[in-house]
């Protein structure tokens, strides 16, 4: 069984849009777990864009599921984790001014840095995952670094599958079964949506968990929309 760990990063971008608090991110958060969902994912970005540091600390309070907070480990991130405590901290190594996530770490060239930190954040009883490429050195060197699990960055697979080219699921699944061996744990995320998610389970021996934001929101739109139009015509009448 996969866990879907639902990230709410852009809960919050629609929330600091108006600067009030609607939609309500913590309320989402618990109706997101009361639907189901094993566990809450967020990735606080320096410039504090959608997740506030402040936001990190009040969910702490309320999650009751896998609380997953992803981020570069610079100072600030990691005195954040290590006060809020998670049960998983996801490194990720992001540009401070990158859109979005576009890489996984270089788990040669970081190998010591990565140690360093992962073993303070597994000192504070915080399971550690890695977000990464498929490359097998980079797998390989992930496991040296002592991190719990690795996390797949999913954004090539994804942009593969809808253009129909299945076999972009080949690396992912020798990742996958080089990781087994290595005795590491096995997240993925980036991109996974409704349309690659089952091929892309079905696929990767020992799934542990899926976070999953952009297109989660983005369909829930769409398939929520013709409900609250209509209710917005019954009041109207
Ligand atoms: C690591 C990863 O792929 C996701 O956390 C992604 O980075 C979401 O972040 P944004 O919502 O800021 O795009
Ligand atoms: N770790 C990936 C994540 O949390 C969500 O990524 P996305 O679905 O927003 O691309």
């Amino acid at each position: 069984m996969t866990k879907l760990s639902v990230n709410i990063n852009k809960i919050a971008t629609l929330r600091n849009s108006r600067g009030g608090n609607v939609p309500n991110l913590l309320k989402v958060a618990s109706d997101i777990e009361s639907f189901g969902a094993e566990g809450i994912t967020i990735h606080p970005r320096p410039d504090e864009r959608h997740i506030r540091y402040q936001d990190a600390r009040d969910l702490k309070k309320i999650v009751t599921t896998e609380y997953n907070i992803e981020g570069n480990p610079i100072q600030s991130f990691m005195n954040l984790v290590l006060e809020t405590k998670p049960t998983q901290v996801t490194l990720v190594p992001d540009a401070i001014d990158a859109i979005t996530s576009n890489s996984g770490w270089d788990t040669i060239k970081h190998q010591s840095f990565l140690r360093e930190v992962i073993s303070e954040f597994q000192q504070n009883g915080i399971r550690t995952s890695v977000f990464i490429d498929t490359d097998l050195k980079l797998i390989e060197a992930a496991a040296k670094t002592g991190a719990d699990r690795i996390e797949l960055y999913t954004e090539d697979f994804a942009t593969q599958y809808q253009l129909g080219n299945k076999s972009a699921i080949v690396p992912y699944i020798d990742a996958a079964i080089l990781a087994n061996e290595l005795g590491l744990g096995i997240n993925a995320g980036h991109d996974l949506s409704l349309e690659n998610i089952r091929f892309f389970k079905e696929n990767i021996p020992n799934l542990s968990e899926v976070s999953i934001g952009h297109a989660l929101i983005a369909e829930s739109l769409y398939l929520g929309l013709e409900n609250v139009v209509s209710m917005y015509i019954n009041k109207l009448k």
